[in-house]
Formats: structure tokens, C-alpha cells, sequence
């Protein structure tokens, strides 16, 4: 773990909730973000379907392919050396045969070398997500909010504001627990009802826009980083404003190449005086000075 300095596993994840401390998680796509996020100390990196929306610029997650997610991983996993690496299972996956969703995680591990795999849903995933657990690929749950169901429930919206679907959700956790889920996200649900889950499951609770009562907190990566976002859900605070610092740095460079600024001399190799004479008889052209 962070303090130590030893990999993460999802035995850390337990031991971490069992002694209250916070665990962080935060979304990578590539390996520069695979590897500041792994620097940085995270606990846990999501390869998160999020992708589909904040590096590939579609509108949803649904686009995206379990071929995108083996590529995105294997960048992480080559950044990274210390957090546990998560992936999403891509749209509908979770929902085919024990088969194939065995398969689809089966490569996500293989090919990506992820350590784990994030299914969303309840109930509904429960045998696909047994078959991945049984077969030794750690699984963890996501609630609440889930982002491929965008179309059925209406939108990005806050789940759980009335009795029936909290009931549901919390069953859902339990149900996850006893499947035998290493950790569950809990996304967009009103603080009061992750308090709840959070107590009355075992294993670990990682929420994004669930309040502070979670075991963990997870946000995305660009979100945080204001770097190109195009969402700005209320729920993400900003922790630096990368997005600016490009901006203003290509702008820069785009200046200083219009202006011939750029490049100086050091930009350049050159020749010596002696390799010059040798090869243009002492009478370099103009054009071989080496510029300005
Ligand atoms: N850049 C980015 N950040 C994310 O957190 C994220 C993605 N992309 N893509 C996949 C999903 C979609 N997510 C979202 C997107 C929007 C809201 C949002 O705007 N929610 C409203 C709540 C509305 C209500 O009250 O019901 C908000 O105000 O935050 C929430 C989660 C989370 N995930
Ligand atoms: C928002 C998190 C939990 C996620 O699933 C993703 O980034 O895809
Ligand atoms: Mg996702």
C-alpha cells in the first residue's frame, strides 16, 4: 500500500476498511496517467469505460468496446507498478452467457493484465460475476448510477431517492457481498442511503458522488485535473487546471514557430567545422549555418 510501498491487492482493500482508512481511487486510460496516478500514491486505478467519453469524445459509454478496454489497459498496466488495476467490463457484456463474460474478464486480465474487473448492476450480473470469482478474477460491484443504463434511467441522475429503489440497492449490495465482491462503487447516491450500505456490507464501499460516509472515494482522472472534461458533474472538486496549462503551452509554441522563435540554435545538430569542410569543400551554403 501507499505508506509502505507494497502492491496493492484486494486483501490491502479489506484490511483498509477494517482499520478506517480511506481508500483512493481515481480513473487512468494511458500510460503517462497510469503512471503520475501509480506515483501519486492512488490505491486503486480504474481503467474506467469513462473513457469512451473523456479520451475517445463519444457521448456515452456504451460505444466502447472490450477491444478498447484490452488497449487502454495494457498502456496502464505498463505505467503502473504499485495500485491494483481495475477495468470495466464493457456495455452489455455483463449481461451475455457465464461464457462469454467469463471470456471477455478472462482477457481483460490475460491480454490487459488487469488485476480485477468492475461489472455494473445487481441481481441481474450476479451469475456472470460468480463465474469470473470462482475462476479466480476478483470482481468488484457497481450501484447506483451506472453509466451503460444511461438510457433506461433517463440520464445522469442521483439513484436511491425513493424506498423501492434503495431497497433495492442495498439488497444489491448484500447480494454482491455474498457473491463474494472484493469492493462495490457506489455512484451518484444520496449520502444517507451509502451510509447505510457502507455499514451493512463487509467489503469495502468506493463512492463517487456518494458522500463521505464510503470506505473510498473514486474520480475521474480529467475531471479533477480540468484537463479537456466535458462534463462537470457537482460532485467533482478540481484539484488542478491542467487543461489551461496545455492550452496556454501550445499557444505558445505556435507563437514562437509563426515568429521564428523557435527553434534556437540548440534545437539543431550540427556539424563540426571540419566535418563541414570535409563535406562542402569549406563553402558550406547559406543554408548550412545552422540558422539563427
Ligand atoms: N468525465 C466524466 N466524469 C464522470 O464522472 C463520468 C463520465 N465522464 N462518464 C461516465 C459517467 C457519467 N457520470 C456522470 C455524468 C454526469 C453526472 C451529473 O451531471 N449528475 C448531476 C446529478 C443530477 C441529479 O440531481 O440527479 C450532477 O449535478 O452532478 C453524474 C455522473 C459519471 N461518469
Ligand atoms: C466513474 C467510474 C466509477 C467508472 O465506472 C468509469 O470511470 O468508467
Ligand atoms: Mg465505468
Amino acid at each position: 500500500m501507499s505508506a509502505t510501498g507494497e502492491k496493492v491487492t484486494v486483501r490491502t482493500l479489506q484490511k483498509m476498511k477494517e482499520e478506517e482508512r480511506p481508500i483512493a481511487m481515481i480513473t487512468a486510460y494511458d500510460y503517462p496517467s497510469g503512471k503520475l496516478a501509480d506515483q501519486a500514491g492512488a490505491d486503486i486505478l480504474l481503467v474506467g469505460d469513462s473513457l469512451g467519453m473523456v479520451v475517445l469524445g463519444y457521448d456515452s459509454t456504451i460505444a466502447v468496446t472490450l477491444e478498447d478496454m484490452i488497449h487502454h489497459t495494457k498502456a496502464v498496466v505498463r505505467g503502473a507498478q504499485r495500485s491494483l488495476i481495475v477495468t470495466d467490463l464493457p456495455f452489455l457484456t455483463a449481461h451475455l452467457s457465464r461464457e462469454e463474460v467469463l471470456k471477455a474478464a478472462g482477457k481483460l486480465v490475460q491480454e490487459g493484465g488487469a488485476h480485477a474487473v468492475k461489472i455494473e448492476g445487481g441481481e441481474e450480473i450476479l451469475s456472470g460475476a460468480k463465474a469470473c470469482i470462482q475462476a479466480g478474477i476478483p470482481v468488484m460491484g457497481h450501484l447506483g448510477l451506472t453509466p451503460q443504463s444511461v438510457h433506461q434511467l433517463g440520464g445522469y441522475r442521483v439513484q436511491g431517492r425513493d424506498k423501492e429503489t434503495a431497497a433495492k440497492l442495498l439488497r444489491d449490495a448484500q447480494l454482491l457481498e455474498e457473491c463474494g465482491a472484493f469492493a462495490l462503487v457506489l455512484e451518484c447516491v444520496p449520502t444517507e442511503l451509502s451510509d447505510e450500505i457502507s455499514k451493512s456490507v463487509s467489503i469495502p464501499t468506493i463512492g463517487i458522488g456518494a458522500g463521505g460516509s464510503c470506505d473510498g472515494q473514486v474520480l475521474v482522472y480529467h475531471d479533477i485535473l480540468q484537463y479537456g472534461s466535458n462534463l462537470q458533474p457537482s460532485f467533482v472538486k478540481k484539484y488542478a487546471f491542467v487543461g489551461d496549462q496545455i492550452l496556454e503551452g501550445i499557444q505558445h509554441y505556435v507563437r514562437e514557430v509563426r515568429q521564428r522563435v523557435f527553434p534556437e540554435k540548440k534545437h539543431g545538430f550540427h556539424l563540426s567545422s571540419q566535418q563541414v569542410k570535409d563535406l562542402y569543400g569549406g563553402k558550406p551554403g547559406g543554408t548550412m549555418d545552422g540558422g539563427r
